[in-house]
């Protein structure tokens, strides 16, 4: 043994080595066996396979903590027996001294991911760039002995570790439970995988890390651990179920920093030892991966329940296929069937049997890891899971990770491009964007097609709002005569424009992107006021007029369009404020609900110039009269036509004084006429 350590060191110190830390893509690799048996027998004789013994549920004994340092960003060396060998070389120890050289030669070895021993088969070594047969010799009996007498014991989900490193070591037993295959997969502790979340990770709130097998996971919340523990100095307690976080042996890898990590015996009770957690050890984050049966996700809701940070993994590849696994749904919230009254279904505009959320998710946010460079967020899990069961587009953000987060050798490129298009094939109803943009948005689950659909010139333009009354809008429509050019939809794939306030702009600034992403111009209102929105209706229409289609170059809508008052440059006077005021309240209270002209007070011809264009602004008309020194505007519930401001006194019918309510100025009385005949 002691030949083939030195022997790979010298093969090691041969490579031109650099202490980075090593970037590797991922291959998959077979989910944890959860089988109710924990006791794997030991394979009898003639043909055994070495194991070690090591209780590892046994107190540990005298041996001094070992030496292992961990640098963010680039890399471990574990100072194990003295020898200070990085974790690649005692990955590389797992692998006989012909294979080694081998592997030594081989240009990516520092990217290696995994190697595969199969029992009579040719060894194999997966890389970012694909898979390389290291030997043509078979491997034998000899060789799986090797490898096994180098990691600790395989617990019931038939998985190992090496000691003071991140490797995880599967194996394939045959029906005697001898050990006929090892699938040794090289871990790594990636500072800075977390970058791409880590405005989510500050937030607080609980996320829900979703992925395939070998996409990153748990690399992303062994960075989360260490991020939360040592930066912001949180309580982090990581139920480690396969040591997969932490590393194998008794004193956790440096890799998760001051984060605390709890073992766990039998991957059948991961579920009580979460529990456990938050009752002994006063946590205030708990990681957690690998939650798969409907016992982990009850544990989750509890912890969650509790007030204690929870981010979690779970195998998938969109949150689709968490809705779909009945043992992991409760995770969001659970869904149940409701059958709708007639009248309600017929209101809704959808079937009598509709699928509805059942209660609060677990978790706060979802991420889900399409690559070692991109995720994608849903920030509001609750409302994802809703528009899914409606069968609508959820909004996902889409983030890339740049090369800058990543402290280390850049993925290969050819890597990220296959990556992204089996997970494009995979998901063959998702749009996958691949823009360089470190951040982009898009709606996922988008229906093929649907985003290339443009409207025809004379149907109504589709507008999809942000924190506006769908009521409102329509209703402003409809006093402009408007009704029929405007659709308000729900649906943001089919929307030809986007209105949004701009609070709602500030607090979630995404939504810019999904607006790039679907080519939709953004109107932001400043203050929801008629004016505004009347303002809005016009500039909408007129943009979709003049021949604007959505998927046309995006320079026309990089900018949103702000919609202002038409407010005067210069500083108002009081008197013109209060004119203003009344134009705004007659308009707002009486003229628009109630379809009724008012009488404005007397006013000079200067102010009333101001408060003309506020009623046109409005898309109303108004009309002027009185003598020279006693004029006043009398506002028309009709539509705008230039015409129709004149000047007539012979018009004025009878009045009515009645107070409207002010904001600022006590009482501005107004008089109010009924309808006048066109
Ligand atoms: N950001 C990254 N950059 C480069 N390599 C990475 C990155 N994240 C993970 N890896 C590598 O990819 C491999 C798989 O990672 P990891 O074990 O975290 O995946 P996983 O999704 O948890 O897999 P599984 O579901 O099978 O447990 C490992 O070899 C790891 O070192």
């Amino acid at each position: 043994m002691e030949t083939l350590s030195f022997a790979s060191f010298c093969c090691l110190n041969s490579l031109n080595r650099t202490p980075s830390t090593l970037l590797v893509s991922s291959s998959s690799s077979f989910p944890r066996s959860r089988k109710p048996n924990s006791s794997i027998p030991t394979p009898p004789s003639p043909q055994p396979i070495r194991r070690p013994h090591v209780d590892r549920w046994s107190i540990p004994g005298p041996t001094s903590a070992p030496a292992v340092s961990y640098v963010p960003g680039r890399g471990q060396r574990s100072n194990v027996g003295g020898r200070g060998l990085d974790e690649l070389e005692l990955f590389l120890e797992l692998v006989p001294l012909r294979m080694r050289r081998e592997l030594a030669q081989h240009e990516e070895v520092r990217s290696l991911i995994e190697v595969v021993m199969d029992l009579g088969r040719k060894p194999i070594a997966r890389f970012p760039s694909g898979d390389w047969i290291i030997s043509q010799k078979l491997v034998d009996l000899l060789d799986l002995e090797h490898a096994v007498s180098k990691v600790g014991e395989f617990s019931d989900d038939n998985r190992s570790g090496i000691n003071h490193s991140l490797h995880r070591i599967s194996a394939i037993r045959n029906r005697k439970m001898h050990i006929i295959g090892l699938t040794c997969r090289v871990g790594r502790a990636i500072s800075g995988s977390a970058e791409m979340i880590r405005d989510l990770v500050e937030g607080g709130g609980s996320i829900l890390v979703i992925g395939p097998p070998g996409v990153g996971k748990t690399t992303l919340i062994r960075e989360i651990a260490r991020m939360l523990a040592d930066e912001h100095l949180k309580r982090v307690v990581i139920v480690d179920t396969s040591n997969e976080i932490g590393g194998d042996g008794d004193v956790p890898h440096s890799g998760i920093g001051r984060a605390r990590r709890m073992q766990v015996p039998n991957v059948d009770l991961q579920h009580n030892v979460m529990i456990e957690a938050v009752e002994n050890h006063m946590p205030e984050v708990i990681i957690i991966d690998e939650i798969g049966t409907e016992l982990e996700a009850m544990a989750a809701s509890t912890i969650a329940q509790r007030g204690v940070q929870l981010v979690g993994t779970a195998h998938g590849v969109t949150i689709e296929s968490i809705i779909k696994n009945p043992c992991l749904q409760s995770l969001v919230g659970g869904v149940e069937s409701v059958t709708l009254g007639d009248d309600e279904a017929r209101k809704r505009k959808v079937q009598k049997t509709i699928l509805e959320r059942k209660g609060p998710p677990t978790f706060t946010c979802a991420v889900e890891i399409v690559s070692k460079t991109q995720c994608r967020v849903h920030h509001k899990l609750e409302a994802t899971v809703d528009a899914i069961l409606a069968g609508k587009s959820p909004l996902v953000e889409v983030r890339n990770s740049s090369s800058k987060d990543i402290d280390s050798s850049s993925l290969p490129e050819k890597y990220k491009k296959e990556e992204l298009s089996i997970i494009a094939e995979k998901e063959n109803n998702t749009e996958i964007h691949t823009s360089e943009d470190e951040s982009d948005y898009i709606v996922g689950n988008t229906k093929k097609g649907s985003r290339k659909a443009t409207v025809a010139r004379s149907s109504p333009v589709r507008v999809y709002t942000y924190k506006i009354l769908e009521v409102d809008l329509l209703q402003v429509a409809q006093v402009m005569g408007l009704e029929t050019d405007i659709d308000v939809i729900d649906d943001i794939a089919l929307a030809d424009a986007i209105l949004a306030s701009s609070s709602e702009m500030k607090l979630n600034p995404w939504i810019r992107g999904v607006a790039k992403y679907y080519k939709l111009p953004v109107f932001v209102i400043k203050e929801n006021t008629m004016a505004q929105m009347v303002k809005a209706v016009r500039m909408i229409l007129k943009m979709h007029s003049s021949g604007y289609v959505k998927n046309e170059s995006l320079n026309s809508v990089e900018r949103d369009i702000e919609i202002e008052d038409d407010a005067p440059k210069r500083k108002p006077s009081l008197e013109e404020m209060d004119a203003l005021e009344e134009v705004r309240l007659a308009i707002e209270y009486i003229v628009i609900p109630g379809g009724e002209p008012v009488e404005l007070l007397p006013r000079c011809s200067e102010i009333i110039a101001r408060q003309l264009e506020l009623v046109e602004s409005y898309q109303l008309a108004a009309e002027k009269s009185g003598t020279e020194l006693n004029s006043r505007l009398q506002i028309l519930p009709q539509k705008l036509n230039k015409r129709t401001v004149k000047c007539t006194a012979s018009r004025r019918s009878k009045q009515q004084g009645i107070n409207l309510p002010t904001s600022g100025n006590a009482g501005v009385s107004v008089s109010r006429l009924p309808l006048l005949p066109e």
